[in-house]
């Protein structure tokens, strides 16, 4: 297939890799100049294996059609990537993979047209540098149709899904979007403020803590058996442990999280409906405040 990937950060690299070495054809787009000069010199490097790939890299406002397009921005960026599809008038399919929920209502400004596939992306990586990327918890993508033909999603998966790229279908889009935000409930803000891999959250039995309390106070809001959702909250934690979160690695490097689509967007659906989460209220708090004095140095 000719995919388009749009965004050269952790994921973006790591799928160009997955997709290169399952023979697609795939056209990496990327913001500055400098990084596309790069992975046109260097390749990827995907430090795992040390292996090499070489996408065909262009810039984000010099898109063509593709049979698919995934897109692998952050949450806060998806409006401009969603002006961008929408001004250069792209029909092809778009898959998103962010975390959080607020881009569900931002598709049907932009996207109405399109065929919009949402997913949510089991595995981790830590982009490196502008061209090394590290894979750090192996998963697979979970997609579902936003809107558009069932049928060009079926048939998409069945090209895509191999054991270096399992892609599976999920007939509900709610409940696998709420799953993930449970999970980067839990995971991220702790491990952002704790500055930890995600799997010191099993290991110290005070974070742990702290997970188990958030867990349910998620769920007490997404109306989700708590105890099932901790067993598969755990079950990420467990794949994911040699990983920093993706608030970590934002906190990190002085960037903007994806807090609000992700502990925002909960808290608001509390709000509306009494549900008290003194939890939550802490960790967006505490996350917003590491996050302002991040972006104010
Ligand atoms: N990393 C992980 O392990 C996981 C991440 N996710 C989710 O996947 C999404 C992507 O995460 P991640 O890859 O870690 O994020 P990164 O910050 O590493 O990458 C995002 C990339 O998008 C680029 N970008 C932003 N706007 C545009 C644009 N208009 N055109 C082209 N590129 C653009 C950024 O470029 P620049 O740097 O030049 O600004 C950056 O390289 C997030 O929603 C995250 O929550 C989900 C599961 C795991
Ligand atoms: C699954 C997890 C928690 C992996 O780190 C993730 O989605 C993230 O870091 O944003």
């Amino acid at each position: 297939m000719r995919i388009g990937i749009i965004g050269g950060g952790a994921i973006g690299l790591l799928f160009s890799t997955l997709l290169l070495e399952d023979n697609h054809e795939v056209f990496l787009y990327v913001k500055s100049a400098d990084q596309k000069n790069t992975i046109n010199r260097k390749g990827i490097r995907r430090l795992s294996d040390s292996a090499i790939f070489f996408p065909k890299v262009e810039l984000t406002k010099n898109l063509s059609e593709h049979d698919l397009f995934i897109n692998c921005t952050k949450q806060y960026d998806l409006q401009e990537s969603l002006i961008e599809y929408s001004n250069q008038k792209i029909n092809s399919p778009i898959l998103f993979i962010q975390n959080g929920m607020t881009h569900v209502r931002l598709m049907d400004q932009f996207l109405n047209k399109n065929t919009v596939f949402i997913g949510i992306c089991e595995h981790g990586a830590q982009k490196k540098n502008k061209h090394e990327v590290a894979h750090t918890g192996k998963g697979s993508l979970k997609v579902s149709l936003y809107h558009g033909s069932i049928f060009s999603l079926k048939s998409i998966i069945q090209k895509l899904h191999t054991t270096i790229f399992p892609i599976t279908l999920c007939d509900d889009l709610f409940p696998i979007l709420h799953e993930k935000l449970l999970i980067n409930a839990v995971v991220n803000p702790l491990t952002a403020l704790f500055h930890v891999q995600n799997k010191e959250l099993l290991e110290d039995q005070h974070l742990l803590f702290l997970a188990k309390t958030i867990n349910e106070e998620v769920c007490g809001v997404l109306k989700m058996n708590s105890s099932n959702s901790w067993e598969k909250v755990e079950k990420v934690i467990h794949n994911t442990g040699e990983n920093r979160s993706s608030m970590l690695m934002d906190i990190i490097n002085g960037r903007k999280t994806e807090l609000e689509a992700i502990i925002g967007y909960i808290r608001e659906k509390a709000k509306n409906e009494n549900i008290k989460t003194p939890f939550l209220y802490f960790l967006y708090h505490a996350v917003k405040t590491l996050e302002s004095r991040n972006l104010s140095e």
